[in-house]
């Protein structure tokens, strides 16, 4: 096989971030993506409607000329969500979820929930309007292991939620373990997740084996190749709980290469490519369309998108860096690396 059409994908979980590192980064996206979850932990972060709306706005004036893409809005949700701010996020049309950051855990999480208990009211609310909650899966206690967090965070709070709210839709989002694997797929069919290429592609000696790779650092993290293996059995088994989200996270070349670095993969100039790779590793190629294209929109009620892209056989590198804020690179994942398949233009 040398060419497959697939209708178009979706980013069902992306980070933009805002003005100068936005109108670097959205391009990438917007060349093969119809829509995108655009995450909202900007600093401050989303936590409104009318932030939401206006966020959309300067995303959508940073677009390539021509474009369609469409940015899917979310709201960040913190211990003060007030209920009220769902019925206008639903009113909105714009705004199609609510992501749930345990405080502490990840980039730009200082405002998450620091128990969901204070949250318990809202909650009920997106249950009632049908809006789905994404939750960044990991506990931020840090007496507990890095690898341990996901696993813990399903028995510590997953489970505890969904006992208490059966109906609210959720999507555990870029799932990096097998117990989340195993856990999304027991579970009943308003539960869902996101997978993203680098934790499809990539085991923890990626980043950490001859010498540590920053910009494989990401969080959740790299896990063993065991969890890898539930991933790719996950994402290639044809269940529609399994989607695309590639949680592409730009941070600056030397925000990633220090003492401290960031973490998050940048993944969006070759998204697709990563997900034929890891999909063609399987055998699995004819699988890719439902997990890239059609099993987010049916969660999300949208229809798929009306056009489709062609993915060629044909082996092209990733460039060394993209240009990202003044003075600064952004080093995608893969850089330099070559890639077996590319998105035809
Ligand atoms: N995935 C990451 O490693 N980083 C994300 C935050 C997140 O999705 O947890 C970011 O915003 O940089
Ligand atoms: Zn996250
Ligand atoms: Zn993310």
């Amino acid at each position: 096989m040398d060419a497959i059409t697939l209708t178009r994908p979706d980013d069902w979980h992306l980070h933009l971030r805002d003005d100068e590192a936005l109108s670097a980064v959205v391009g990438h996206t917007a060349a093969q993506m119809g829509r995108a979850i655009i995450m909202p932990n900007l600093k401050p972060p989303i936590t409104t409607t009318a932030q939401a709306l206006a966020y959309r706005q300067r995303i959508l004036a940073a677009l390539p000329e021509g474009s369609s893409f469409e940015p899917l809005m979310t709201l960040y949700l913190t211990d003060t969500t007030p209920p009220e701010e769902i019925e206008r996020a639903a009113e909105s049309g714009v705004v199609k979820a609510v992501k749930l950051y345990p405080a502490g855990a990840t980039t730009n999480s200082a405002s998450g929930v620091t128990d969901i208990a204070h949250c318990d009211d809202t909650i009920a609310m997106l249950a009632n309007v049908g809006m789905p909650l994404l939750v960044h899966g990991e506990v931020t206690d840090h007496e507990i292991d890095i690898f341990d967090r996901e696993a813990v965070f399903i028995e510590q709070v997953m489970k505890p939620l969904l006992a208490r709210h059966p109906n609210l839709k959720v999507v555990f989002e870029h799932i990096t373990t097998q117990q989340a694997a195993e856990f999304v797929a027991a579970a009943p069919d308003n539960i869902a997740a996101t997978i993203t290429a680098h934790h499809l592609l990539f085991n923890r000696n990626k980043m950490l084996a001859g010498g540590i790779r920053p910009h494989y650092y990401c969080l959740p993290i790299l896990k063993r190749e065991q969890h890898r293996q539930a991933l790719l059995k996950a994402a290639t088994s044809g269940s529609p709980k399994f989607f695309l989200g590639t949680d592409s996270a730009p941070h600056a070349q030397g925000d990633k290469e220090s003492s401290c670095g960031c973490a998050g993969a940048y993944t969006a100039p070759a998204a697709i490519e990563l997900y034929a790779a890891a999909f063609e590793e399987m055998g699995a190629l004819d699988k890719l369309e439902a997990f890239a294209s059609l099993n987010g929109p049916r969660f999300y009620g949208l229809p798929a998108n009306a056009d489709s892209v062609t993915l060629e056989r044909r082996s092209w590198s990733l460039p060394a860096h993209y240009p990202y804020t003044a003075g600064q690179h952004i080093i995608p994942l893969m850089a330099g690396e070559s890639l077996a398949w590319k998105l035809k233009a």
